[in-house]
Formats: C-alpha cells, sequence, structure tokens
C-alpha cells in the first residue's frame, strides 16, 4: 500500500493543527509520528484512516497499483487508539468473533487470545478487565485483523514491562508485511520505525 499526502492541512476553527504536509507511507518501512502533547499527531493518524476529514490537500491511498477511495479505506485498515472503545458488556471471545464477522482475521479469536497472553479471560466480560487488559484486547484486534494497513496510536498506553515486550513480539512476528504508522511521542513504542514525521515541521 502507498498512501500520499499532497500538501495537507487541519484546522479546527481558525487554529491550524498542522498544514502543509506533502509526504509518502509505503509498506516496507514503519513510520513514527512523533511530537509534544497537542502538536496533532492523532489528528493525523485519524486523517489518514479517513475518519477525520482534512481541511486542505488531498491523502490518495494505492493498493497494488488500484486507487482506493477514501470514504472505502476504514475496510484495508485496523487501529488502536485510546479513544476506540471497545464493546464492554462482551467477553473477549465475543468481541473478537464479533470483530472477524465484519473484517477478516488472521487467526481464530481462541488462538488471538493466546498470543495476547488473555486465554485465561476469555471468558470474562471486557468490563471487567483492568486498563492493561483492555489495550492487550485493542492491540490482539488491531494486529490480527488481515489488512494492509495498520494504524497504532499510544499502542502502549496502560500496558506492563511484559506488555511492552509483547508488544515488539506483535510487530516482530505480525506487522512484517503491513504498512505501520504509529503515533506516540514514547520512543519504546517507535524504536523500530526507519522513518520519523516531526508534527513541529508543519505548523
Ligand atoms: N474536535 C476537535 N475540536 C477542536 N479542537 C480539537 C479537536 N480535536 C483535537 N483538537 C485540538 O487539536 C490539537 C491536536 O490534538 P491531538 O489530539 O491531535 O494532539 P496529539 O499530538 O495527539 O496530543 P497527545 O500527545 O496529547 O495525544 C489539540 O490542540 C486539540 O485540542
Amino acid at each position: 500500500m502507498i498512501i500520499e499526502l499532497s500538501n495537507v492541512g487541519k484546522r479546527f476553527n481558525r487554529d491550524w493543527i498542522f498544514r502543509g504536509v506533502n509526504y509518502r507511507f509505503e509498506t516496507g518501512n514503519a513510520y513514527a509520528i512523533t511530537g509534544a502533547n497537542g502538536s496533532g499527531k492523532s489528528t493525523l493518524l485519524q486523517s489518514i484512516a479517513g475518519s477525520i476529514t482534512l481541511s486542505t490537500g488531498d491523502c490518495v491511498y494505492t493498493q497494488q497499483n488500484k486507487n482506493i477511495a477514501g470514504e472505502t479505506i476504514y475496510q484495508q485498515l485496523a487501529m488502536a487508539a485510546p479513544y476506540l472503545e471497545l464493546i464492554e458488556e462482551m467477553t473477549a471471545l465475543e468481541f473478537l468473533s464479533f470483530h472477524a464477522s465484519f473484517k477478516p482475521m488472521a487467526l481464530d479469536a481462541a488462538t488471538i487470545l493466546d498470543k495476547v497472553e488473555l486465554p485465561h479471560a476469555s471468558h470474562k466480560q471486557i468490563r471487567y478487565y483492568s486498563s492493561g487488559m483492555k489495550q492487550r484486547i485493542k492491540l490482539a484486534q488491531a494486529f490480527f485483523s488481515d489488512v494492509p494497513l495498520l494504524l497504532l496510536d499510544e499502542p502502549c498506553t496502560n500496558l506492563d514491562k511484559a506488555g511492552y515486550a509483547l508488544y515488539h513480539r506483535l510487530i516482530d512476528e505480525y506487522a512484517g508485511n503491513k504498512l505501520v504508522i504509529v503515533s506516540s511521542n514514547d520512543p519504546l513504542e517507535y524504536d523500530f520505525c526507519n522513518e520519523r514525521l516531526q508534527m513541529s515541521d508543519y505548523k
């Protein structure tokens, strides 16, 4: 997949959050969007996901030499972010099975829960999960969606040391053939990224 940003900008009311972004994201690389709190990392990531409308410029998606319309890019991506909710009434097994009914998953739900070290909690409602366990479910849903684009906003939120190690294993084992974009200001979350986009360059 290739994502080409041309003169992209976003403003809320009169405040420009970023502008003049010209950038190309391409499968085979991993990208970090970095910057201070409030610099616009999440806004840019959500713009790439098609869930925020840009104020200026174009975002063009290409997959195997075919253009993908912005309105349908959600079918090609998976995202983990603090502001995306889980369905707390469901058990983890139900949630991942439900997710698989509208987005292809690389493995079955029970195997995925093994991979994120939560098999013991698979029949527990998500509302009773700890914050770190919820984050593991968000990572599970994102990493094991069988889609070419993986968007990660502060992916290690609430994770302990073992959770960080799990995150790096998931990156090593399951993200190699995807286009990965991480929004973060924690170097441990994006140390594997070979490309960096600094929000301060687009003010
Ligand atoms: N819907 C909105 N309406 C108005 N302003 C908004 C809206 N969403 C975000 N902003 C503003 O846009 C700016 C960028 O926010 P954003 O969440 O993208 O920053 P960030 O770099 O991801 O921050 P953090 O590191 O704290 O997560 C902030 O000043 C924020 O207040």
